[in-house]
Protein backbone atom coordinates (compact mmCIF):
# COMPACT_ATOMS: atom_id res chain seq x y z
CA UNK A 1 0.00 0.00 0.00
CA UNK A 2 1.45 3.32 -0.83
CA UNK A 3 1.46 5.61 2.40
CA UNK A 4 2.09 9.23 3.08
CA UNK A 5 3.05 9.69 6.94
CA UNK A 6 3.60 13.60 7.57
CA UNK A 7 5.49 15.00 10.62
CA UNK A 8 8.50 12.79 11.28
CA UNK A 9 8.73 13.25 14.71
CA UNK A 10 8.60 10.52 17.36
CA UNK A 11 5.30 9.38 16.08
CA UNK A 12 5.76 9.96 12.42
CA UNK A 13 9.05 8.16 12.40
CA UNK A 14 7.99 4.94 14.03
CA UNK A 15 4.67 4.86 12.03
CA UNK A 16 6.65 5.39 8.77
CA UNK A 17 9.30 2.41 9.60
CA UNK A 18 7.13 0.34 11.35
CA UNK A 19 4.48 0.44 7.94
CA UNK A 20 7.51 0.07 5.75
CA UNK A 21 8.75 -2.79 7.36
CA UNK A 22 6.10 -4.59 6.76
CA UNK A 23 6.21 -4.02 3.17
CA UNK A 24 4.62 -0.74 2.61
CA UNK A 25 5.65 2.44 0.10
CA UNK A 26 6.65 5.11 2.73
CA UNK A 27 6.62 8.55 2.08
CA UNK A 28 7.46 10.73 5.17
CA UNK A 29 6.80 14.31 4.98
CA UNK A 30 8.23 17.59 7.48
CA UNK A 31 8.82 21.02 7.55
CA UNK A 32 12.20 20.84 9.27
CA UNK A 33 14.89 20.37 6.40
CA UNK A 34 17.71 19.66 8.29
CA UNK A 35 15.96 16.40 9.65
CA UNK A 36 14.90 15.39 6.24
CA UNK A 37 18.11 15.47 5.39
CA UNK A 38 19.59 13.85 8.63
CA UNK A 39 17.05 10.73 7.79
CA UNK A 40 17.94 10.66 4.11
CA UNK A 41 21.41 9.54 5.51
CA UNK A 42 19.57 7.13 7.85
CA UNK A 43 20.46 9.41 10.83
CA UNK A 44 17.59 9.30 12.96
CA UNK A 45 16.88 12.32 15.11
CA UNK A 46 15.87 10.50 18.06
CA UNK A 47 17.38 8.16 20.40
CA UNK A 48 15.08 4.77 20.27
CA UNK A 49 16.76 1.63 20.38
CA UNK A 50 16.54 -0.83 17.15
CA UNK A 51 14.91 2.39 15.38
CA UNK A 52 18.65 3.12 13.33
CA UNK A 53 18.45 -0.61 12.14
CA UNK A 54 15.03 -0.64 10.70
CA UNK A 55 15.48 2.79 9.01
CA UNK A 56 18.54 1.69 7.61
CA UNK A 57 16.95 -1.61 6.34
CA UNK A 58 14.16 -0.01 4.67
CA UNK A 59 16.25 2.78 2.90
CA UNK A 60 18.36 0.43 1.41
CA UNK A 61 15.72 -1.57 0.22
CA UNK A 62 13.68 1.69 -0.87
CA UNK A 63 10.23 1.29 0.81
CA UNK A 64 10.89 4.40 2.59
CA UNK A 65 12.00 7.95 1.82
CA UNK A 66 12.01 10.99 2.84
CA UNK A 67 10.94 14.62 1.54
CA UNK A 68 10.03 18.38 1.98
CA UNK A 69 7.52 18.14 -0.59
CA UNK A 70 3.97 17.77 0.20
CA UNK A 71 2.45 17.85 -2.77
CA UNK A 72 4.88 14.86 -4.17
CA UNK A 73 4.35 12.52 -0.89
CA UNK A 74 0.22 13.02 -1.27
CA UNK A 75 -0.30 12.36 -5.12
CA UNK A 76 -0.04 8.61 -4.49
CA UNK A 77 -0.64 7.70 -1.14
CA UNK A 78 -3.86 5.81 -0.41
CA UNK A 79 -3.59 6.86 3.38
CA UNK A 80 -2.06 9.58 4.92
CA UNK A 81 -0.91 9.96 7.90
CA UNK A 82 -0.60 12.68 10.33
CA UNK A 83 2.00 12.55 13.36
CA UNK A 84 2.17 16.38 14.39
CA UNK A 85 2.41 18.04 17.44
CA UNK A 86 -0.43 18.83 19.65
CA UNK A 87 1.59 21.04 22.37
CA UNK A 88 -0.42 22.21 24.73
CA UNK A 89 -1.55 26.08 24.24
CA UNK A 90 -1.24 29.01 26.85
CA UNK A 91 -4.58 28.12 28.34
CA UNK A 92 -3.38 24.24 28.64
CA UNK A 93 -5.94 23.15 25.97
CA UNK A 94 -4.07 20.81 22.66
CA UNK A 95 -3.37 23.19 20.25
CA UNK A 96 -4.44 22.11 16.68
CA UNK A 97 -2.79 24.43 14.94
CA UNK A 98 -0.20 22.16 12.75
CA UNK A 99 -3.76 19.54 12.48
CA UNK A 100 -5.89 22.01 10.72
CA UNK A 101 -3.38 24.17 8.60
CA UNK A 102 -2.26 20.64 7.13
CA UNK A 103 -5.87 19.42 6.88
CA UNK A 104 -6.10 22.93 4.73
CA UNK A 105 -3.47 22.23 2.88
CA UNK A 106 -4.67 18.74 1.82
CA UNK A 107 -7.64 20.06 0.46
CA UNK A 108 -6.27 21.61 -2.19
CA UNK A 109 -4.10 18.70 -3.08
CA UNK A 110 -6.13 15.43 -3.05
CA UNK A 111 -7.78 14.18 -6.82
CA UNK A 112 -8.21 10.43 -6.08
CA UNK A 113 -10.26 8.80 -2.77
CA UNK A 114 -7.61 8.67 -0.05
CA UNK A 115 -7.95 7.87 4.05
CA UNK A 116 -6.43 10.56 6.30
CA UNK A 117 -5.41 9.06 9.20
CA UNK A 118 -4.99 11.05 12.80
CA UNK A 119 -2.94 9.82 14.97
CA UNK A 120 -1.97 13.02 16.69
CA UNK A 121 -3.23 13.02 20.16
CA UNK A 122 -6.15 15.08 19.28
CA UNK A 123 -9.52 16.60 21.14
CA UNK A 124 -13.13 14.90 20.74
CA UNK A 125 -14.42 16.14 17.69
CA UNK A 126 -11.07 16.73 15.69
CA UNK A 127 -11.51 14.02 13.22
CA UNK A 128 -15.16 16.21 12.42
CA UNK A 129 -13.15 20.00 12.44
CA UNK A 130 -10.84 18.11 9.71
CA UNK A 131 -13.48 16.10 7.90
CA UNK A 132 -15.37 19.93 7.46
CA UNK A 133 -11.98 21.98 6.21
CA UNK A 134 -11.69 19.35 3.89
CA UNK A 135 -15.25 19.19 2.79
CA UNK A 136 -14.98 22.92 1.64
CA UNK A 137 -13.43 22.05 -1.26
CA UNK A 138 -13.72 17.79 -2.07
CA UNK A 139 -16.72 16.14 -2.02
CA UNK A 140 -17.28 13.39 0.48
CA UNK A 141 -16.71 10.46 -1.66
CA UNK A 142 -12.96 11.59 -2.33
CA UNK A 143 -11.53 11.27 1.03
CA UNK A 144 -12.60 9.56 4.55
CA UNK A 145 -11.04 10.68 7.75
CA UNK A 146 -10.22 8.38 10.62
CA UNK A 147 -8.76 8.68 14.35
CA UNK A 148 -6.06 6.31 14.98
CA UNK A 149 -4.61 6.95 18.22
CA UNK A 150 -1.02 5.89 18.95
CA UNK A 151 -0.18 3.94 22.13
CA UNK A 152 3.79 3.48 21.63
CA UNK A 153 6.01 4.55 24.89
CA UNK A 154 9.26 5.84 23.82
CA UNK A 155 12.47 3.78 24.35
CA UNK A 156 10.11 0.68 23.02
CA UNK A 157 8.64 2.47 20.51
CA UNK A 158 9.72 0.18 18.12
CA UNK A 159 8.34 -2.81 19.73
CA UNK A 160 5.12 -1.70 20.83
CA UNK A 161 4.39 -0.42 17.47
CA UNK A 162 5.18 -3.94 16.14
CA UNK A 163 3.43 -5.89 18.68
CA UNK A 164 0.36 -3.12 20.24
CA UNK A 165 -1.73 -4.63 22.50
CA UNK A 166 -4.49 -3.32 20.64
CA UNK A 167 -4.92 -1.02 17.85
CA UNK A 168 -7.89 1.46 17.57
CA UNK A 169 -9.39 2.76 15.30
CA UNK A 170 -12.07 5.29 15.32
CA UNK A 171 -14.07 5.41 11.81
CA UNK A 172 -18.07 4.47 10.42
CA UNK A 173 -16.63 4.15 7.04
CA UNK A 174 -16.80 0.61 5.38
CA UNK A 175 -14.20 1.88 2.99
CA UNK A 176 -11.77 2.54 5.14
CA UNK A 177 -12.39 0.02 7.90
CA UNK A 178 -11.44 -2.51 4.87
CA UNK A 179 -8.46 -0.68 4.05
CA UNK A 180 -6.82 0.23 8.07
CA UNK A 181 -7.82 -3.42 8.57
CA UNK A 182 -5.79 -4.42 5.67
CA UNK A 183 -2.72 -1.99 6.92
CA UNK A 184 -2.91 -3.43 10.21
CA UNK A 185 -2.86 -6.90 10.07
CA UNK A 186 0.63 -7.69 9.40
CA UNK A 187 0.80 -6.09 13.66
CA UNK A 188 -2.15 -8.31 15.08
CA UNK A 189 -1.79 -11.62 13.73
CA UNK A 190 -0.62 -12.52 17.11
CA UNK A 191 -4.23 -12.30 18.44
CA UNK A 192 -4.10 -8.84 19.63
CA UNK A 193 -6.99 -7.05 18.87
CA UNK A 194 -8.30 -4.58 16.68
CA UNK A 195 -11.17 -2.39 18.06
CA UNK A 196 -13.06 -0.34 15.45
CA UNK A 197 -15.37 2.38 17.18
CA UNK A 198 -16.43 5.89 16.14
CA UNK A 199 -13.99 8.47 15.69
CA UNK A 200 -14.77 10.61 19.39
CA UNK A 201 -14.67 7.49 21.24
CA UNK A 202 -11.33 6.85 19.59
CA UNK A 203 -10.17 10.31 20.52
CA UNK A 204 -11.24 10.14 24.09
CA UNK A 205 -10.15 6.65 24.44
CA UNK A 206 -6.39 8.08 23.87
CA UNK A 207 -6.86 10.63 26.38
CA UNK A 208 -8.17 8.44 29.02
CA UNK A 209 -5.61 6.09 28.51
CA UNK A 210 -2.77 8.29 29.78
CA UNK A 211 -4.93 10.56 32.14
CA UNK A 212 -5.56 6.51 33.64
CA UNK A 213 -2.08 5.90 33.80
CA UNK A 214 -1.20 9.28 35.01
CA UNK A 215 -3.67 8.62 37.43
CA UNK A 216 -2.32 5.43 38.89
CA UNK A 217 1.22 6.78 39.31
CA UNK A 218 0.01 9.88 41.39
CA UNK A 219 -1.93 7.68 43.37
CA UNK A 220 0.92 5.83 44.21
CA UNK A 221 3.09 8.88 44.96
CA UNK A 222 0.62 9.71 47.61
CA UNK A 223 0.66 6.20 48.99
CA UNK A 224 4.94 6.71 48.90
CA UNK A 225 4.00 10.10 50.61
CA UNK A 226 1.74 8.28 53.48
CA UNK A 227 4.39 5.02 53.89
CA UNK A 228 7.30 7.83 54.99
CA UNK A 229 5.00 9.29 57.68
CA UNK A 230 3.96 6.31 58.53
CA UNK A 231 6.54 3.70 58.67
CA UNK A 232 5.74 1.01 55.63
CA UNK A 233 7.81 0.86 52.76
CA UNK A 234 6.29 1.74 49.60
CA UNK A 235 8.61 -1.66 47.92
CA UNK A 236 6.20 -3.53 49.72
CA UNK A 237 2.57 -2.19 49.68
CA UNK A 238 3.37 -1.98 45.62
CA UNK A 239 3.92 -6.17 45.45
CA UNK A 240 1.28 -6.33 48.09
CA UNK A 241 -1.39 -4.76 45.57
CA UNK A 242 -0.34 -4.80 42.08
CA UNK A 243 -0.28 -8.94 42.61
CA UNK A 244 -4.25 -8.25 42.49
CA UNK A 245 -4.92 -8.83 38.28
CA UNK A 246 -7.87 -5.83 39.10
CA UNK A 247 -4.56 -3.46 39.93
CA UNK A 248 -2.03 -5.07 38.26
CA UNK A 249 1.98 -4.95 38.47
CA UNK A 250 3.02 -1.89 36.47
CA UNK A 251 2.76 1.86 36.48
CA UNK A 252 2.82 1.40 40.61
CA UNK A 253 6.05 3.05 40.44
CA UNK A 254 6.55 6.16 42.88
CA UNK A 255 8.87 8.21 42.01
CA UNK A 256 9.83 12.62 41.18
CA UNK A 257 6.48 12.67 39.34
CA UNK A 258 5.70 11.51 35.88
CA UNK A 259 7.25 13.41 32.98
CA UNK A 260 8.04 13.42 29.02
CA UNK A 261 5.93 14.83 25.96
CA UNK A 262 2.92 13.20 26.85
CA UNK A 263 1.34 12.67 30.14
CA UNK A 264 1.78 16.11 31.61
CA UNK A 265 0.15 17.76 28.49
CA UNK A 266 -2.74 14.90 27.99
CA UNK A 267 -4.19 15.26 31.61
CA UNK A 268 -3.98 19.09 31.16
CA UNK A 269 -5.71 18.69 27.77
CA UNK A 270 -8.67 16.29 28.99
CA UNK A 271 -8.90 18.63 32.12
CA UNK A 272 -9.65 21.61 29.35
CA UNK A 273 -12.35 19.48 27.65
CA UNK A 274 -13.86 18.78 30.86
CA UNK A 275 -14.29 21.95 31.14
CA UNK A 276 -14.89 23.22 27.94
CA UNK A 277 -17.85 20.30 28.46
CA UNK A 278 -18.92 22.13 32.05
CA UNK A 279 -17.80 19.00 33.65
CA UNK A 280 -16.03 19.20 37.13
CA UNK A 281 -13.32 16.58 36.64
CA UNK A 282 -12.08 16.43 40.63
CA UNK A 283 -9.79 13.31 39.98
CA UNK A 284 -7.93 14.98 37.28
CA UNK A 285 -7.64 18.21 38.77
CA UNK A 286 -6.09 16.55 41.85
CA UNK A 287 -3.78 14.06 39.61
CA UNK A 288 -2.30 17.15 38.13
CA UNK A 289 -1.65 18.82 41.55
CA UNK A 290 -0.25 15.53 43.16
CA UNK A 291 2.40 15.40 40.32
CA UNK A 292 3.59 19.27 41.03
CA UNK A 293 3.86 18.73 44.20
CA UNK A 294 5.58 15.18 43.71
CA UNK A 295 8.45 16.89 41.28
CA UNK A 296 9.47 19.13 44.81
CA UNK A 297 9.49 16.31 46.77
CA UNK A 298 13.64 15.26 46.46
CA UNK A 299 14.45 18.99 46.90
CA UNK A 300 12.43 19.47 49.68
CA UNK A 301 14.22 16.29 51.66
CA UNK A 302 17.76 17.67 50.50
CA UNK A 303 16.87 20.56 51.77
CA UNK A 304 15.99 19.53 54.66
CA UNK A 305 18.70 17.79 55.12
CA UNK A 306 20.78 20.67 54.89
CA UNK A 307 19.27 22.32 57.33
CA UNK A 308 17.19 24.42 54.49
CA UNK A 309 20.03 25.64 52.87
CA UNK A 310 21.40 25.07 49.51
CA UNK A 311 23.60 27.97 49.08
CA UNK A 312 26.95 26.75 48.07
CA UNK A 313 26.43 23.54 48.00
CA UNK A 314 27.43 21.49 44.81
CA UNK A 315 25.31 18.33 43.97
CA UNK A 316 25.90 15.52 41.14
CA UNK A 317 22.71 14.57 39.04
CA UNK A 318 22.50 10.94 37.64
CA UNK A 319 20.00 10.61 35.13
CA UNK A 320 18.16 13.66 33.63
CA UNK A 321 15.64 12.18 30.42
CA UNK A 322 12.61 11.87 31.38
CA UNK A 323 12.63 7.85 31.94
CA UNK A 324 15.91 5.79 30.67
CA UNK A 325 15.86 4.21 26.89
CA UNK A 326 15.05 8.02 25.56
CA UNK A 327 17.22 10.91 25.28
CA UNK A 328 13.49 13.16 25.29
CA UNK A 329 13.93 15.95 28.37
CA UNK A 330 10.10 17.16 27.08
CA UNK A 331 9.01 17.65 30.68
CA UNK A 332 11.20 16.03 32.38
CA UNK A 333 11.09 16.34 36.27
CA UNK A 334 15.08 16.74 36.27
CA UNK A 335 14.46 20.37 34.28
CA UNK A 336 12.02 21.04 37.28
CA UNK A 337 14.61 20.05 39.89
CA UNK A 338 17.22 22.00 38.84
CA UNK A 339 15.74 24.27 38.21
CA UNK A 340 14.99 24.83 41.42
CA UNK A 341 18.33 23.78 42.89
CA UNK A 342 19.78 26.73 40.59
CA UNK A 343 17.69 28.97 42.11
CA UNK A 344 18.60 27.84 46.05
CA UNK A 345 22.33 29.21 44.84
CA UNK A 346 23.60 25.35 44.68
CA UNK A 347 26.26 24.17 41.61
CA UNK A 348 24.83 21.17 39.93
CA UNK A 349 26.94 18.79 37.98
CA UNK A 350 25.23 16.49 35.94
CA UNK A 351 25.51 12.99 33.69
CA UNK A 352 23.22 11.12 31.56
CA UNK A 353 23.90 8.32 29.11
CA UNK A 354 22.53 10.15 26.30
CA UNK A 355 20.31 13.17 27.09
CA UNK A 356 23.16 15.63 28.14
CA UNK A 357 23.38 17.36 24.62
CA UNK A 358 19.66 18.33 25.07
CA UNK A 359 19.92 19.48 29.00
CA UNK A 360 22.79 21.89 27.44
CA UNK A 361 20.77 23.20 24.73
CA UNK A 362 18.32 24.55 28.17
CA UNK A 363 20.63 25.39 30.51
CA UNK A 364 23.71 26.47 28.92
CA UNK A 365 27.18 26.83 30.74
CA UNK A 366 24.93 27.37 34.05
CA UNK A 367 25.45 23.55 34.81
CA UNK A 368 28.89 21.48 34.72
CA UNK A 369 28.72 18.32 32.79
CA UNK A 370 30.10 15.24 33.00
CA UNK A 371 31.25 12.56 30.77
CA UNK A 372 31.30 9.94 32.97
CA UNK A 373 29.08 8.96 36.26
CA UNK A 374 31.81 9.06 38.80
CA UNK A 375 33.64 11.85 37.19
CA UNK A 376 30.32 13.92 37.91
CA UNK A 377 30.57 12.94 42.14
CA UNK A 378 33.59 14.80 42.53
CA UNK A 379 33.26 18.17 44.87
CA UNK A 380 29.68 17.05 45.36
CA UNK A 381 27.91 17.24 49.18
CA UNK A 382 25.46 14.21 47.65
CA UNK A 383 24.45 12.48 44.72
CA UNK A 384 20.79 12.97 43.38
CA UNK A 385 19.24 9.51 40.72
CA UNK A 386 16.67 10.81 38.91
CA UNK A 387 16.34 8.45 36.04
CA UNK A 388 16.86 4.59 36.68
CA UNK A 389 18.90 3.81 33.61
CA UNK A 390 20.29 0.56 34.29
CA UNK A 391 23.59 1.57 34.27
CA UNK A 392 22.99 2.74 37.61
CA UNK A 393 21.98 -0.22 39.20
CA UNK A 394 25.02 -1.98 40.48
CA UNK A 395 27.22 1.25 40.85
CA UNK A 396 30.74 0.74 42.31
CA UNK A 397 29.61 2.33 46.07
CA UNK A 398 33.11 2.31 47.38
CA UNK A 399 34.12 4.83 44.15
CA UNK A 400 30.76 6.56 44.99
CA UNK A 401 32.06 7.41 48.74
CA UNK A 402 35.57 8.09 47.52
CA UNK A 403 34.10 10.59 45.47
CA UNK A 404 31.66 12.26 46.98
CA UNK A 405 32.70 15.04 49.98
CA UNK A 406 30.56 13.01 52.27
CA UNK A 407 28.35 9.57 51.33
CA UNK A 408 24.85 11.19 50.81
CA UNK A 409 22.53 9.97 48.31
CA UNK A 410 18.89 11.38 47.37
CA UNK A 411 17.48 8.54 45.21
CA UNK A 412 14.10 9.96 42.92
CA UNK A 413 13.75 6.74 41.75
CA UNK A 414 14.21 3.83 44.50
CA UNK A 415 16.86 2.12 42.82
CA UNK A 416 18.54 1.07 45.92
CA UNK A 417 18.00 -1.15 48.32
CA UNK A 418 17.91 -0.40 51.73
CA UNK A 419 19.82 -2.82 54.06
CA UNK A 420 22.76 -2.16 51.04
CA UNK A 421 22.72 1.30 51.31
CA UNK A 422 22.95 1.13 55.60
CA UNK A 423 25.62 -1.77 55.18
CA UNK A 424 27.68 0.36 52.74
CA UNK A 425 27.26 3.55 55.12
CA UNK A 426 25.42 5.92 53.28
CA UNK A 427 22.59 8.27 54.29
CA UNK A 428 20.12 7.21 51.88
CA UNK A 429 16.69 8.41 51.47
CA UNK A 430 14.56 7.73 48.28
CA UNK A 431 10.76 7.86 48.15
CA UNK A 432 7.90 6.14 50.54
CA UNK A 433 10.68 4.05 51.98
CA UNK A 434 11.51 4.75 55.71
CA UNK A 435 15.00 5.10 55.89
CA UNK A 436 16.68 2.57 58.12
CA UNK A 437 20.15 4.32 58.62
N1 LIG B 1 6.14 11.00 21.55
C1 LIG B 1 5.38 9.98 21.91
O1 LIG B 1 5.83 9.06 22.57
C2 LIG B 1 3.93 9.93 21.51
C3 LIG B 1 3.30 11.02 20.94
N2 LIG B 1 1.96 10.95 20.60
C4 LIG B 1 1.29 12.09 19.96
O2 LIG B 1 1.71 12.13 18.58
C5 LIG B 1 1.82 13.49 18.13
C6 LIG B 1 3.23 13.74 17.60
O3 LIG B 1 4.12 13.58 18.67
P1 LIG B 1 5.71 13.54 18.45
O4 LIG B 1 6.02 12.61 17.34
O5 LIG B 1 6.32 13.31 19.78
O6 LIG B 1 5.94 15.06 17.97
P2 LIG B 1 7.29 15.80 17.57
O7 LIG B 1 7.10 17.20 18.01
O8 LIG B 1 8.46 15.01 18.02
O9 LIG B 1 7.29 15.75 15.98
C7 LIG B 1 6.38 16.41 15.16
C8 LIG B 1 7.01 16.65 13.78
O10 LIG B 1 6.06 17.30 12.95
C9 LIG B 1 6.77 18.22 12.11
N3 LIG B 1 5.84 19.20 11.55
C10 LIG B 1 5.30 20.28 12.15
N4 LIG B 1 4.48 20.92 11.27
C11 LIG B 1 4.53 20.24 10.12
C12 LIG B 1 3.90 20.40 8.86
N5 LIG B 1 3.06 21.40 8.60
N6 LIG B 1 4.17 19.50 7.88
C13 LIG B 1 5.04 18.46 8.12
N7 LIG B 1 5.65 18.27 9.29
C14 LIG B 1 5.40 19.14 10.29
C15 LIG B 1 7.82 18.80 13.04
O11 LIG B 1 8.87 19.40 12.32
C16 LIG B 1 8.25 17.55 13.81
O12 LIG B 1 9.33 16.89 13.17
C17 LIG B 1 1.43 14.36 19.33
O13 LIG B 1 0.05 14.64 19.23
C18 LIG B 1 1.68 13.45 20.52
O14 LIG B 1 0.84 13.77 21.61
C19 LIG B 1 1.24 9.81 20.78
C20 LIG B 1 1.83 8.69 21.32
C21 LIG B 1 3.21 8.66 21.72
O1 LIG C 1 0.93 9.33 24.53
C1 LIG C 1 2.11 9.13 24.66
O2 LIG C 1 3.00 9.85 24.26
C2 LIG C 1 2.61 7.93 25.40
O3 LIG C 1 2.74 8.32 26.80
C3 LIG C 1 3.26 7.30 27.65
O4 LIG C 1 4.55 6.88 27.20
P1 LIG C 1 5.90 7.67 27.53
O5 LIG C 1 5.59 9.12 27.74
O6 LIG C 1 6.86 7.27 26.47
O7 LIG C 1 6.46 7.12 28.90
P2 LIG C 1 5.97 6.19 30.11
O8 LIG C 1 6.77 4.98 30.12
O9 LIG C 1 4.50 6.05 30.12
O10 LIG C 1 6.42 7.10 31.35
C4 LIG C 1 5.84 8.39 31.54
C5 LIG C 1 6.33 8.98 32.85
O11 LIG C 1 5.77 8.29 33.95
C6 LIG C 1 6.79 7.93 34.88
N1 LIG C 1 6.40 6.65 35.54
C7 LIG C 1 6.00 5.59 34.81
C8 LIG C 1 5.61 4.42 35.43
C9 LIG C 1 5.59 4.33 36.83
O12 LIG C 1 5.24 3.32 37.46
N2 LIG C 1 6.00 5.43 37.54
C10 LIG C 1 6.39 6.60 36.93
O13 LIG C 1 6.73 7.59 37.63
C11 LIG C 1 8.06 7.78 34.05
O14 LIG C 1 9.19 7.93 34.85
C12 LIG C 1 7.85 8.91 33.05
O15 LIG C 1 8.30 10.14 33.59
C13 LIG C 1 2.33 6.08 27.58
O16 LIG C 1 2.86 5.03 28.38
C14 LIG C 1 2.17 5.60 26.14
O17 LIG C 1 1.24 4.51 26.09
C15 LIG C 1 1.65 6.77 25.29
O18 LIG C 1 1.53 6.39 23.93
Amino acid sequence: MKIAVIGTGYVGLVTGTCFAETGNQVVCVDVDQKKIAALRSGKTPIYEPGLDVLLARNIKEERISFTDDLTKAVEDALVIFLALPTPAGADGAADLKYVLQVAEQLGSLITTYKIIVNKSTVPVGTAEKVSAILSKRLSSSLFDVVSNPEFLREGVAVDDFLKPERVVIGTTSERATKIMADLYSPFVRQGNPIYFMDARSAEMTKYAANSFLAMKISFMNEIANLCERTGANVDWVRIGIGSDQRIGKRFLFPGIGYGGSCFPKDVLALNLTAQEHEYDFKLLQSVLAVNTLQKKRLVQKLSQYFDHNLQGRQFALWGLAFKPETDDIRDAPSVDIIGELLAAGATVKVYDPVATENVRQLFGDQLLYSESQYEALQDADALLILTEWSEFRNPDFEKIKRNLKAPVIFDGRNVYALEKMKEQGFHYESIGRSSIN
